[in-house]
């Protein structure tokens, strides 16, 4: 199995709840971004107290109530699932602050880490504010929800987004990449994908790669699995008859999405859409 590939588990962690994904240091190449997948049975409760990381909890699945600090964020959650395509709920929460998740339903909630810099304010990032951003042209569109943009002054390090991709598409084309700190030009930022398909025996293709292929992994992407982009490009080709999801986490030094087209694959974007 490829090294960038993770499979989902169900490790229990306390009564009702249940760890999917749990990318962090130690067992990651990543430096920056963390990633966990817990599901919760209705009424069961998680609790995590945050040291130098911010979290990013995204309701993927069912309803939950959140509590961080002295706020409590209830009835969040907007779909039975991801392929709803409805915007959902998330709440950000800063470092050094212990939190809180209970199932007001059985729930999947996706956390988000990244290195926390400074105090914030914990806020909720409500499925109300996010207008789906269609992309592309031909067979290279895609459906996106910023949850946590970099227009969006919430977070130290994180930015959060979720990305649909219909039957016979590629999304995250032509490949692109964000791994120099070269700013105004690019921004050094690390990747994680968390996918699932529509109808789920799907799977999509995933290449990760760089210019001088020092770096370069192809794989077979299942659902719920996560695949690690350290570096390099790393665009998503889906099969006809299967709907894509896709959840993704960058972090990096600076909080900004300055990506890079492989020069090679670009002219796909100077095609007239017809
Ligand atoms: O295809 C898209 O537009 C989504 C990607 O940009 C994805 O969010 C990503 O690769 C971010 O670097």
């Amino acid at each position: 199995m490829a090294k960038l590939l993770r499979k989902p588990k169900r490790n229990p962690l306390s009564k009702g709840v249940c760890i999917v994904h749990d990318v962090k240091e130690g067992n990651t190449p990543l430096e920056y971004v963390g990633f966990s997948v817990i599901d919760l049975d209705k009424g069961a409760v998680f609790e995590e107290m945050l040291t130098d990381q911010e979290c990013c909890a995204v309701i993927l699945t069912g309803k939950a109530t959140v509590t961080a600090g002295e706020q409590t964020f209830e009835s969040l959650g907007t779909r039975e699932t991801v392929f709803e395509k409805v915007p959902t709920d998330s709440v950000y929460i800063t470092k050094e602050e212990t939190y809180r998740i209970q199932g007001e339903t059985d729930t999947r909630v996706a956390l988000c880490y990244a290195p926390g810099l400074t105090k914030r304010p914990n806020r909720l990032l409500s499925a109300k504010d996010i207008q789906p951003e269609h992309r592309g042209i031909k067979m290279n569109q895609r459906s996106v929800h910023n949850i946590l943009p970099d227009s969006l002054d919430v977070a130290d390090s994180l930015l959060v987004v979720e990305v649909y991709t219909e039957s016979g598409n590629f999304s995250s084309y032509p490949p692109h990449k964000h791994d120099q700190d070269n700013l105004p030009y690019e921004s050094l930022l690390e990747e994680t994908y968390y996918h699932e398909q529509d109808p789920p025996q799907g799977f999509v293709f995933q290449r990760v790669y760089t210019d001088d292929r020092s770096l370069d992994e192809s794989m077979a992407v299942e659902n719920e699995d996560v695949v690690l982009v350290p570096a390099g490009y790393h665009p998503v080709g889906v099969p006809d008859g299967y709907t894509s999801y896709y959840l993704n986490v960058m972090a990096g030094p600076k909080r900004i999405w300055k990506f890079h087209n492989d020069p090679a694959h670009e002219w796909i974007l100077d095609r007239e859409d017809s």
